[in-house]
């Protein structure tokens, strides 16, 4: 299932005040707006992102499109904005609609909206009422309201893609999220988990609020790696899960993978878990020629057993022989495959060390890489 983000951001944000809209004012070091589409920028399973615009700041598009990002000017209202912005869409089989005014947005409020478009046509977060509700007038209680059965709505709102955009286009009047939308089209739509983080900035305190909430939740890791192995006899190696043909092959314990090696210790790097010897002891026997994407396996789902997502990771394998540009595409594909990340996040690349050194002179192959990882 392909799923895209579709960001709205077109408001002019009057109960939030500032010198400009909410979603351009700062959290920390970044913008509303960089907050919320960072969220969705780093989730594993987003494909595209969308962004719609007021017309007064698509001086800002550029910024965005250089990332790969669609954006596209909304309208008066915020369901003229949706509407823009499903129109302009990527190619996708679902999408998540999300106010950019909502920046402590999390992965694992992201992953219930996705699993349940599984079974559903449309999902979204919700969190129960847990607080009295009463009814009244600016200074006193004229009565009390039933909380049984209400939930306060957040976003993202996620749908099947062509059935949102006809009950966009079918609806009548002003909606107040596109889950009254999808309704009035007769679709049924799944309740997710909520977050109490998950606010909207809507007021000027939601400021205050929404920073501490991304100081307190976001941890930001970076690891780095770096292996070395022998050239020995045989008639190939394997680098970075791509059996490539070559007259010597790498020794090693295992199938001597440097470059998943490489990789599964930035990983670990960045969970300050030791090393791939400190998980897989060469003294260990049932090591012996094991294949490496059970190293980097592990690795990664260790990051996602800890809460972390695996943003991205860099890889650069140092030789003279064999040729590491025709098989480049096949690494990253094989290694996306086993982080279970878009390939678009995986980077494998190569170059020679100018016949200097140990790698100079073809005695072996050495390999560094990155990891990042990200827990919101
Ligand atoms: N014409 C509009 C109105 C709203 N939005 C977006 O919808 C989200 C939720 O709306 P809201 O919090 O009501 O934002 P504003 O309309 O900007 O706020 P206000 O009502 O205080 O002016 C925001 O991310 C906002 O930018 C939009 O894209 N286009
Ligand atoms: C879509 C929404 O965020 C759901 O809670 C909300 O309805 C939009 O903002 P508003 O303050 O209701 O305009």
């Amino acid at each position: 299932m392909r799923v895209c983000a579709l960001i709205v951001a077109a408001g002019r944000g009057t109960r939030a005040g500032g010198l400009r809209p909410k979603q351009w004012q700062f959290l920390g070091e970044m913008r509303v707006i960089d907050h919320s589409v960072a969220g969705f920028e780093r989730h594993p399973k987003i494909s595209d992102i969308a962004i719609v615009l007021h017309a007064g700041d698509m001086a800002e598009a550029a910024a965005f499109e250089a990332r790969g990002i669609t954006v596209v000017r909304g309208g008066a209202e915020r369901s003229a904005s949706v509407q823009a912005g499903l129109a302009a869409l990527p190619d996708c089989d679902v999408v998540l609609i999300h106010d950019a005014a909502r920046p402590c947005v999390n992965a694992t409020v992201i992953d219930g909206v996705i699993e349940a478009l599984h079974s559903h046509e449309g999902a979204a977060p919700g969190l129960a009422v847990t607080d009295a509700l009463w009814t009244g007038n600016t200074d006193t209680v004229t009565g009390t309201q039933d909380r049984a059965g209400l939930f306060a709505a957040q976003t993202p709102q996620g749908f099947h893609r062509a059935a949102i955009i006809a009950a966009h286009v079918q609806y009548n009047g002003i909606a107040a999220d596109d889950v009254a939308v999808a309704r009035a089209a007769g679709m049924t739509v799944a309740i997710t988990a909520g977050d109490a983080d998950n606010i909207k900035i809507t007021t000027p305190q939601d400021f205050a609020r929404a920073a501490r909430i991304l100081e307190k939740t976001m941890d930001i890791r970076t690891g780095n790696g770096f292996d070395v192995h022998a050239f020995g006899a045989g008639d190939h190696v394997m680098l970075c899960g791509v059996k490539i043909p070559h007259d010597q092959g790498l020794v090693g314990h295992s199938d001597a993978d440097v470059g998943l090696h490489t990789l599964t210790d930035a990983i670990y790097g960045a969970l300050a878990a030791g090393d791939i010897g400190t998980h897989f002891p060469p003294s260990d026997p049932q090591w012996k020629g094991a294949q490496s994407h059970i190293f980097l396996r592990h690795a990664a789902e260790m990051a996602r057993a800890q809460g972390f997502t695996l943003t991205h990771v860099d890889c650069t394998l140092i030789c003279e022989h064999p040729k590491v540009g025709p098989h480049a595409q096949a690494m990253r594909d094989a290694v996306a495959e086993m982080i279970g990340i878009e390939v678009g996040r995986v980077s494998v690349k190569a170059t020679t060390s100018e016949r200097l050194g140990f790698t100079g002179r073809g005695e072996g192959i050495a390999c560094m890489a990155t990891a990042t990882l990200v827990k919101s």
